[in-house]
């Protein structure tokens, strides 16, 4: 994991491997910023949803016993979304680097929609 320190505060870019471990532990609780016709398209299993678009840092639960972890396709929204926390006076922060993408490519598993059921599927997870 890289870290980077952004005004006082350490914003954590974590990769997807160590993102998925850290899922499997219990450990973190994953906010997805896209918006919500990405999400219902295919998402992360067990990510919560949170749109930049409506983002407010007020509105997070604590991060007691879990660390949040952003992210969105490429890693663009999850960093704006960070920044924002660090502005909310947040002091350590983590996003997905790369994003949905990077997740994709490392060949973890994700939910899709079956486009001709409309019915939601498993895909990837050759590490799971
Ligand atoms: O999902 S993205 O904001 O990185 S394009």
């Amino acid at each position: 994991m890289e870290t980077i320190e952004l005004n006082g505060a350490t914003l954590e870019q974590w990769g997807p491997t160590e993102l998925y471990a850290a899922m499997q532990r219990g450990e973190v609780a994953l906010i997805d910023v896209r918006t919500p016709q990405e999400f219902a398209f295919e998402h992360i299993k067990g990510a919560l949803l949170s749109p930049l678009s409506t983002f407010d840092a007020r509105t997070l639960p604590a991060q007691q016993g879990k660390q949040l972890v952003f992210h969105c396709g490429s890693g663009v929204r999850s960093r704006r979304v960070a920044e924002a926390c660090i502005n909310a006076g947040f002091d350590r922060v983590a996003h997905l680097e790369g994003g949905f993408a990077a997740w994709k490519q490392a060949g973890l598993p994700y939910i899709a929609i079956d486009p001709t059921t409309g019915g939601q599927h498993l895909v990837g997870g050759q590490q799971a």
